[in-house]
């Protein structure tokens, strides 16, 4: 069921604000996903509780894992046996979808997975191929798709396969979060067009040597995991950097200022780019001990950008494009139109209809800013499609949001986030 249309609030002044944002999507669902297979209780301090990360601890307890609230915050995650005959609900998760398979895999019996009506339609194709090459059995339509029953044994053979991993990097991440615990370990060698979003499988590299694993990523396209135990995991959960990236085009947009709060000064998460696509478009961009602030008193530009490496960064970069002063042009990012939506497709719709001059490429956007009008800014299911539609609705009075409770998929607050940004709950709290 769809949430109740938004009208999404407008600046009548320079923001001036500090937000601090809930942990990283992606460090949450990797660190889980560890957590189950390691030799003893895991820590995660500060995860993401949103609706992917939600999914994910479930389809774990559904797998034998127990993943309980502790001090509020903390999740402890404690391995068990890996059972069969489960049913797993992805949601519109890719993390889910793609990184539970390979570790329901080593169940005893059959796992099921099915999810959102939009999620059957996500690539799955060469993730399903590369587990049947490592030994797994799975039922499927042959639509290489969800949904679909994997037929575990106790233990998959693994060893060495080939896979086209150009559609997503989650394929990639997802047989090396498993790969550890299979007989013979994982090599994998990619062949296609470059792999989309690297710093994503860095991520899982550095979140694996972590752990202890034995990981070889010195050759271009191929990344091999050693058999063996992985150890418990204590964790702290970095900001979303992806999920800041709107309140900071927020300081473009409004002339204003926006600070971040525990902006890490090494990060692999992909979302760290915003620094540099905010910096490249004019905003003053500094990053201190205690956060990050971007500020742009004097406005802000166009730009031409690929952005392959983070490519969930576009939503937001294109509705900020719409409002520059001057073309921007998006390239790189013909994959995601296998992400939640066709997001190529639907941001040359809604920016479209809004009057900007949109053109869809084979491998991103031509944007060229003109005087917008307010309209409905439909979602398509799509958590970034709300925060680019607020995006715009700052500079543009009248905006509604449709179904702005899809961002609840990597950030439940967004809106209450984005009125305390706008100063408007404290002149809520004033006039009470
Ligand atoms: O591994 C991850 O956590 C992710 C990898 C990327 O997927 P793609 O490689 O499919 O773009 C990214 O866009 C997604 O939001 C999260
Ligand atoms: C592409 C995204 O998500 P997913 O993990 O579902 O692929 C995203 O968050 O922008």
């Amino acid at each position: 069921m769809l949430s109740a249309d938004w009208t999404s609030p407008a600046a009548d002044r320079p923001i001036d604000a500090t937000v601090a944002l809930p942990g990283s999507k992606s460090l949450t669902n990797r660190f889980l996903v560890l957590a189950a297979r390691a030799g003893g209780v895991s820590r995660l301090r500060a995860p993401l509780r949103s609706r992917d990360t939600l999914l994910m601890a479930e389809a774990l307890r559904r797998l034998g894992a127990h993943v309980e609230d502790v001090d509020g915050d903390d999740w402890l995650v404690t391995p068990g046996e890996i059972s069969g005959e489960a049913s797993i609900d992805c949601g519109l998760a890719g993390t889910v979808m793609r990184f539970v398979p390979p570790l329901a895999a080593m169940a005893r019996g059959a796992v099921h997975f099915d999810g959102d009506p939009h999620a059957r339609t996500r690539p799955m194709g060469p993730a399903l191929a590369a587990l049947r090459t490592l030994g797994v059995d799975i039922d499927d339509d042959g639509r290489g798709a969800l949904p679909f029953t994997i037929r575990g044994t106790g233990r998959v053979r693994g060893g060495s396969v080939t896979i086209d991993a150009s559609a997503s990097s989650q394929f990639i991440s997802a047989l090396l979060l498993s790969g550890a615990h299979y007989d013979d370990g994982v090599t994998i060698h990619h062949d296609g067009k470059p792999v989309p979003s690297q710093p994503h499988i860095e991520m899982t590299v550095e979140a694996l040597r972590d752990a202890g694993a034995d990981v070889d990523d010195s050759d271009a396209n191929t990344w091999r995991v050693e058999p063996g135990p992985l150890n418990p995991l204590d964790v702290q959960v970095e900001p979303d950097l992806s999920n800041a990236a709107p309140f900071l085009a927020a300081a473009l947009v409004t002339k204003g200022r926006v600070t971040v709060p525990g902006w890490p000064q090494h990060t692999t998460q992909a979302g760290d780019d915003i620094r540099d696509v905010l910096d490249e478009m004019g905003a003053d961009v500094h990053l201190a001990r205690d956060g990050l602030t971007v500020s742009a008193p004097d406005g802000f530009s166009g730009v031409d950008l690929d952005l392959h490496d983070a490519s969930e960064l576009t939503p937001v970069v294109a509705a900020l494009a719409a409002l520059a002063e001057g073309p921007t042009i998006i390239r790189g990012v013909a994959h995601i139109r296998g992400h939640e939506t066709d997001r190529l497709a639907a941001l040359a719709q809604e920016l479209g209809a809004l009057g900007a001059d949109v053109t869809e490429t084979e491998d991103g956007l031509h944007i060229i800013p003109r005087p917008l009008s307010p309209t409905v800014f439909h979602t398509y299911a799509d958590h970034r499609m709300v925060m680019a539609g607020a995006l715009i609705g700052l500079a543009v009075p009248g905006v509604v949001i449709e179904d702005p409770g899809t961002v609840a998929k990597t950030l439940p607050t967004f809106t209450r986030l984005w009125a305390d940004m706008l100063g408007e709950r404290a002149a809520e709290g004033r006039s009470a």
